[in-house]
């Protein structure tokens, strides 16, 4: 039989539904490429793509930023930890969380019994040179982001190693990386 990965994008959701029966979760820190891998994994893999953060804004009708500054964190990962476990109860899709949502016990808990966790990791100098890019992301406002992101990973990275499986994207191109995390969900 052949592998049902290197089918066409337009059979392969089809072919992939028998081994990728759960939601596929990528956790990792800010500016790791999330957002961006994801949305072209679920592309290769012909399944649907859900980011978290753009779920929680819509219900929100406010952008990420303005949920931190008015309401404050707290509330922010509140609606996280229920928007992720609204995510949890479709079977094949592909989901991009933000980084600290793997954080919350809860909604770990329920990633880790209801999904597939793939932890996309990178370098932080390529993380800091990214995130310097756009300032959209609240928790990197309030000093300097280099600091913050090694805090992050040093609290973090201990976490996301609970993922089912750990890929390095680095500076790869994207797909390489998509086809790195689909050898690794292969294995
Ligand atoms: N090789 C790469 N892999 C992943 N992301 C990359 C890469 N090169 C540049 N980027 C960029 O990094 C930025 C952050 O990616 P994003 O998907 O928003 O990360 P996250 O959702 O993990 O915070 C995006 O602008 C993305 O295009
Ligand atoms: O790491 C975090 O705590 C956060 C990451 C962000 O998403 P990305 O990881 O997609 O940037 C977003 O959810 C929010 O700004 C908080
Ligand atoms: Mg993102």
């Amino acid at each position: 039989m052949k592998d049902p990965f290197d089918r066409s994008t337009e059979e392969s959701g089809e072919k992939c539904g028998k081994v990728i029966d759960k939601p596929l979760v990528l956790i990792g820190l800010m500016g790791v490429g999330k957002t961006t891998v994801g949305r072209r994994l679920a592309k290769k893999l012909n399944l649907p793509f859900v980011d978290a953060d753009e779920e929680i804004e819509k219900a929100a009708d406010l952008k990420i930023a303005e949920i931190f500054e008015r309401f404050g964190e707290d509330y922010f990962r509140d609606g996280e930890r229920r928007v992720i476990a609204r995510l949890m109860e479709e079977d094949r899709q592909v989901i991009a969380t933000g980084g600290g949502a793997f954080m919350n016990d809860e909604t770990r808990e329920l990633i880790l019994s209801k999904a597939t966790a793939i932890w996309l990791d990178a370098d932080i100098d390529i993380l800091v040179n990214r995130v310097s890019r756009r300032d959209t992301r609240p928790l990197l406002k309030n000093g300097d982001p280099e600091t913050i992101l090694r805090d992050l990973a040093a609290k973090r990275n201990p976490v996301y190693a609970m993922a089912h499986h750990h890929v390095t994207g680095n500076d790869a191109p994207h797909d390489l990386t998509v086809n790195n995390i689909i050898k690794a969900l292969r294995k």
